[in-house]
């Protein structure tokens, strides 16, 4: 069985259809930390989660429920391309409140000014969350994914609506430790790491991986909900933490913050990004083995 974002007809709903084998069952939870809850408890094999998006930024629900708990790995990602589509009840009364999931209200501000100047706008726990609370009587309108009428019987007052072109989100699929997906050639590795409060603590996180040529995808910071000040930063960066080099970074970043958790070394969805090669790495540790067996200088 298969968690994902739910309910049914999400985007997430989307991305866990392309991870999910013909056979798998998939199981809708209502918020993100009950998919990953459920996958920490063993009753789903894995769950699929939205994890940033390239016009609102972050999900920060999956990224404070994958650093607390029991720890998750992701195991392989997906990026969907994500438009939207305005959903009433049939009948066409007046929309008076607009619903949807914060990231694709961020995604849709300028044409609901446009479109929907006088409504009000809430935010639910999903886009299909509020598709379901439209058909229920509780908004007039909801901004979801396009697959949402299939499942909700609405009316589709606008489709093809975002305010930026070719937005995309990423989804991780996670499950508990296990085996590694084998490196494939382009892979992501994805960590969170506690930095001590101190000058340069950061810094010294970004120069092991700059030092060995590995390239930083993404980095995103979070407050610990400790001391003010004090924050978790979330590292994806190429490569696979069976490759040397990226073993080796990883185990410097452990040395600076022992608290660091790893989150998976998977295949990337798209490939792509300043690729550094592997090779000079390989030969220079092969260089080194024959120093260490008196063979070379
Ligand atoms: O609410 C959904 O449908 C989700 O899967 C989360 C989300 C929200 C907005 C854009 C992409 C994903």
């Amino acid at each position: 069985m298969l968690a994902y974002f739910g309910p049914q007809g999400t985007f997430t709903e989307q991305a866990a259809r392309g991870f999910a084998s013909p056979q798998q069952e998939l199981v809708p939870f209502d918020t993100v930390p009950a998919a990953l809850a459920a996958t920490r408890r063993g009753e789903t094999q894995a769950a699929c989660v939205p994890v940033e998006n390239s016009v609102e930024g972050a999900v920060p629900a999956t990224m404070d429920a994958l650093t607390e708990g029991e720890p998750l790995v992701a195991v392989a990602e997906a990026v969907l391309p994500v438009r939207f589509s305005v959903l009433v009840r049939p009948g066409g009364a007046p929309v008076r409140t607009v619903a949807s999931h914060p990231h694709a209200l961020a995604q849709v501000r300028h044409w609901l000014a446009e479109h929907l100047p006088a409504a009000d706008v809430v935010a639910t726990t999903s886009t299909a969350a509020a598709a379901r609370a439209v058909l229920n009587g509780e908004f007039d309108a909801a901004v979801s994914a396009p697959v949402a009428v299939r499942h909700y019987p609405l009316e589709v007052l606008a489709t093809d609506v975002a305010d930026v072109r070719d937005a995309k989100t990423r989804f991780l699929l996670v499950r508990p430790p296990g085996e590694l997906p084998e490196p494939t050639g382009h892979d992501r590795t994805s960590v969170v790491c506690t930095a001590a409060d101190r000058i340069g603590a950061l810094s010294e996180l970004l120069t092991e991986l700059a030092l060995r040529g590995i390239n930083l995808t993404r980095i995103e910071s979070r407050p610990t909900k400790g001391r003010l000040g004090e924050y978790r930063f979330y590292i994806d960066f190429d490569g696979h933490v069976t490759e040397p080099r990226v073993g080796d970074a990883l185990a410097a970043l452990h040395r600076h913050c022992p608290q660091t958790r790893f989150l998976g070394s998977y295949p990337k969805a798209e490939p792509g990004g300043a690729v550094a090669g592997n090779e000079q790495f390989v030969a220079a540790a092969e260089w080194v083995e024959t120093v260490r067996r008196g063979h070379g200088a």
